[in-house]
């Protein structure tokens, strides 16, 4: 997740700004204007980079909402007078959140590729919107005749016009956006963005509504550029389409990655190393005639080769990236004080099924799992065991039936409120988010506050969500593993912190698919006796091959064969029932050696 800068940063940045505001006291109107430019220019990029370097967000017509901005500081300038700068500003950081907002609506429902299409189709139509109507001059572009001022009581307390104030203004912009948006990515808001970034997917089946947290990135990012926009309008009271078209977007893009996508200034330190070396290739004094008129050849290949040289940008360069601890060699789960008893849900399906093209993967399955037992699901490779935990979890929609939470019926819920109506599930394949530490993991699935998605301070739930991770961390035997970094951890461990975050969850009906995939048997034995422990206060479902474990760990045992409910009861009945010995038997020879 996003760190504090190290010193060395800190130390860099505070130069530079001690720079910017030295520059109009040492330079003359041209530098004191491209900097200016460059200035606004940082912002708008820096607000690409909540998308695409926290929230995964790749936009191509992020443009679009920069170039509303600067649009609607046109509409609200009288012919020949001065807008009031906070009007003129205020339109524009409305126009571009109102823009994103709609586009936003339609392309955060998209993913990959789509998102990338779609936000450039959405871009370019306002493109045209502009191009190619009357609403603003069309393609030869509309002129501000006055620049916006603030006067108060007769007063002229700001003027655009003036370029030092205005480059001024442009500078405390710039530093407001990035500290604003800093701490609404360190918020727990932003801590979800970056969860979504890492593992959408993961987000949405701990309980997380993703499409609404996309959308109000999408939207905060459109807003930040639109005011950025609106800035550049006045640089030289002239706006034109352009401004709004697609190749504005791929800059920026590029410029977030020459920069280091998802470290926030990494993106202005982009701006400002692309913007200064196109302007120092431009020009034919320093340069010489044949490279200024092939600029576009020196950005490319200067582009390319910091790319190849740096991977993680040139915040990487400046060493932003936090340094990943070692990992520790795994210990004994820690003891854990005993904790109360608490009944935990019950989880019923009524004529359950599920049909692909025609193919019935779970047919007509009716069965009850009471609570605060260890439930295991067995059955042959292709049974439909996956499946049926798919539609419990609503991953999948179910073709018929129903599914009941305690009293609840959440048939045809999203994933993500069912989670919030208690389930928890793990997935045949370790779904967590590897670079983030165990003990983020955990507080990403804390953190969930049904219902709050503006979540921007941690105080009021601090305590409570701590004693949670810490809670989740001990009962799953990872207490002393709360700083490695996830990804390094053994397969066994990283299987654990999948139970430790539906744990801290909140969840206490937990599904988990294969959780012993892989082990050895020391771990394996550590999760078994995990699961007995759990039925203290929850109810489990698990989907296991390893029959040892399953016999040693489940209450009931469900068969499933073809889809079909086959045979359900004790460990004891089941293993002396033929019919399932017989079904059985060629996929697990190991059951019948337990048996
Ligand atoms: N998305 C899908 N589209 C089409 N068929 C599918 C899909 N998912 C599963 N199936 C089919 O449904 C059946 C049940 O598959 P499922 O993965 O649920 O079985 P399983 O018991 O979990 O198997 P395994 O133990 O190998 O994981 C199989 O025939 C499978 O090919």
């Amino acid at each position: 997740m996003l760190t504090r800068p190290n010193l060395v940063v800190v130390l860099f940045f505070t130069l530079l700004l001690g720079c910017l505001l030295a520059l109009p006291f040492v330079a003359g109107p041209y530098p004191v204007k491209l900097m200016t430019r460059i200035v606004i220019i940082a912002t708008f990029v820096l607000s690409l980079d909540l998308l695409i370097g926290v929230t995964g967000l790749v936009s191509f017509g992020h443009a679009a909402f920069f170039g509303c901005g600067a649009y609607a500081v046109y509409f609200v300038s009288p012919e020949a007078e001065a807008a009031n700068v906070i009007v003129a500003l205020g339109a524009g950081l409305l126009a571009g959140g109102l823009a994103a907002l709609v586009v936003g609506a339609f392309a955060t429902l998209t993913r990959g590729f789509y998102f990338i299409m779609v936000t450039l189709a959405a871009g370019q139509m306002l493109f045209a919107l502009f191009h190619d109507t009357d609403i603003a001059k069309g393609s030869d572009g509309a002129y501000i005749n006055v620049k916006p001022e603030l006067t108060l009581a007769g007063l002229t307390l700001l003027d655009f016009s003036d370029r030092r104030q205005f480059y001024y203004v442009c500078v405390v912009v710039l530093i407001a956006a990035y500290g604003l948006l800093l701490a609404l990515v360190r918020s727990p808001f932003g801590r979800v963005l970056q969860g979504i970034r890492a593992n959408e997917v993961r987000m949405s089946s701990l309980g997380y509504d993703t499409y609404r947290y996309k959308l109000a990135a999408f939207t905060i990012a459109g807003m930040v550029a639109g005011l950025a926009g609106a800035l550049f309008a006045s640089i030289d009271g002239f706006v034109t389409p352009d401004l709004l078209n697609w190749h504005q977007s791929g800059l920026a893009i590029m410029m977030v990655v020459l920069g280091g996508a998802g470290t926030l200034f990494g993106p202005i330190l982009g701006a400002l190393a692309y913007s200064s070396l196109e302007e120092l290739l431009k020009t034919a004094s320093i340069v010489g005639s044949f490279v200024a008129d092939h600029w576009r050849l020196g950005t490319g290949a200067t582009l390319i080769a910091a790319v190849l040289m740096s991977p993680d940008g040139l915040a990487g360069l400046l060493n932003w990236r936090r340094k990943q601890p070692q990992a520790t060699p795994a210990r004994p789960p820690a003891d854990e004080p005993q904790r109360p008893a608490k009944t935990a849900k019950a989880l019923a399906t009524n004529h359950l099924s599920k049909n692909f093209n025609g193919i019935a993967a779970v047919s007509d399955v009716t069965v009850t799992f009471e609570p605060n037992k260890v439930h295991a699901i067995i059955g042959p490779n292709g049974a439909g065991k996956t499946t049926f935990t798919n539609l419990l979890s609503g991953a999948l929609p179910a073709s018929a039936g129903s599914v009941q939470i305690d009293e609840l019926d959440v048939t045809g819920w999203p994933a993500y409120r069912i989670a919030r109506a208690g389930l928890g599930r793990s997935y045949q394949r370790t779904n967590i988010f590897p670079r983030f530490t165990v003990r983020e993991n955990c507080a990403l699935a804390a953190q969930l506050d049904k219902g709050a998605l503006w979540r921007l301070r941690d105080a009021p739930y601090r305590t409570r969500e701590q004693a949670a991770v810490d809670r989740a961390l001990r009962v799953a035997g990872l207490a002393d593993r709360g700083d490695t970094i996830a990804g390094r951890m053994s397969n066994g461990e990283q299987r654990q912190l999948e139970i430790a975050m539906l744990i801290a969850s909140g969840a206490d009906l937990l599904i988990l698919d294969e959780p012993l995939a892989g082990m050895g048997p020391e771990e394996t034995q550590r999760v078994v006796a995990l699961l007995r422990d759990l039925v203290r206060d929850h109810t489990v479902i698990v989907i296991e091959h390893d029959m040892d474990a399953v016999f040693a760990a489940a209450d009931t045992l469900t068969v499933l064969v073809q889809g079909k409910l086959f045979a359900r009861g004790r460990p004891d009945e089941i293993r002396r029932n033929e019919a399932v010995l017989e079904a059985y038997l060629g996929h697990h020879a190991k059951m019948k050696e337990s048996a």
